[in-house]
């Protein structure tokens, strides 16, 4: 018997071997990025990075409604601190419907694009009653109340930065620290959290401050290392190629910087911003540019 904040390996071991032995393996949810490709199951805390625009925002949604859509018991919960949930549906029926996002904002389809519509409609009104958003403020407190009024066991942060914790606290670094340690005690809970993360700019290969991917890696922003030390895996989005031409298609790698359970591995996708949609790529479809990887550890702004 346990008698303060420790446990004997003993009082555990047989319970774990039979697990070990007889267990069921660990669930992943059906994001739908391929055999070897992203994954989120429950228990886990995932960080994902990338600099503005890059299509954190859009990537995290695909693979909460898909998860959704191939998995009829399960409930999300999103907490999304700069878009209504309105503008994020319509994101994804643009990606669900193959018709353009521009045409669904500025309510343009014509009679006919409408009619397309209607299956795409009918996947998200499939989930509409196990997705909830979490309206302002947002505080870890809404977020937890959110997720409980629908049992929801996918808990998605967008951004962590800007998710207010509970108590006070002195600075940005403490107030992202606590959020980190809630979302941790949520996650030992056996939720499945994913945490959209900004990152700073940082030095790329010409010495230039920039987002670039290559100058990713540098530690220049410690003071949020917590995110680093609490994620079980931490991704960045990253252009493969030249960004500056904002073209529509553009090829992306999702650089898996830290697993705590496993091999990091890679990840090459191609986004369609018109769209608003994300496949998996051929490994060497894209030219990889500079650095394969570097410490996470200062990747994350925290203001
Ligand atoms: N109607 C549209 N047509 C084409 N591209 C669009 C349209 N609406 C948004 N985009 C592009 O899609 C991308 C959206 O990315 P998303 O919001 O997911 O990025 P993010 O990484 O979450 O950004 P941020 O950190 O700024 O929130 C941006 O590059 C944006 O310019």
């Amino acid at each position: 018997m346990s008698a303060g904040n420790y446990i004997l390996c003993e009082q555990l071991f047989n319970d774990w071997k039979d697990d070990v032995l007889h267990g069921e393996p660990p669930r992943f949810f059906d994001v739908g990025m391929g055999a070897n490709g992203f994954r989120l199951c429950p228990g886990t805390v995932t960080l994902l990075g990338g600099s503005p625009g890059m299509g954190k925002t859009a990537f995290v949604m695909q693979c909460v409604v898909t998860a959704l859509v191939n998995a009829p018991s399960l409930s999300a919960c999103i907490a999304n601190v700069e878009m209504p949930p309105e503008r994020l549906l319509e994101r994804q029926l643009s990606r669900l419907s193959d018709l353009p996002l521009d045409g669904i904002q500025r309510r343009t389809l014509d009679a006919v694009q409408k009619g397309q519509l209607e299956p795409a409609l009918g996947l998200l009104s499939g989930v509409a009653d196990r997705l909830v958003f979490v309206q302002s403020p947002m505080t870890i407190d809404n977020v937890a109340a959110a997720a409980d009024s629908i049992s929801a066991e996918l808990i998605v942060l967008d951004y962590i930065q800007r998710i207010r914790p509970v108590g006070s606290h002195d600075d940005k670094r403490g107030s992202v620290d606590a959020t980190m340690d809630s979302i941790r005690h949520f996650a030992a809970a056996g939720y499945c959290v994913v945490a959209v993360a900004a990152v700073g700019r940082t030095k790329d290969a010409r010495g230039r401050s920039s987002y670039a991917g290559d100058g990713l890696s540098l530690a220049s922003f410690r003071e949020s290392s917590e995110l680093e030390y609490g994620a079980d895996d931490a991704y960045l989005i990253v252009p493969t190629e030249d960004d500056e031409s904002g073209a529509l298609e553009i090829g992306v790698t999702l650089r898996h910087l830290k697993s705590r359970y496993g091999k990091p591995t890679d990840i090459e996708l191609a986004f369609n911003r018109s769209r608003q949609s994300f496949w998996p790529q051929p490994v060497d479809s894209f030219v990889a540019s500079g650095p394969r990887r570097g410490p996470v550890r200062g990747l994350w702004r925290d203001s």
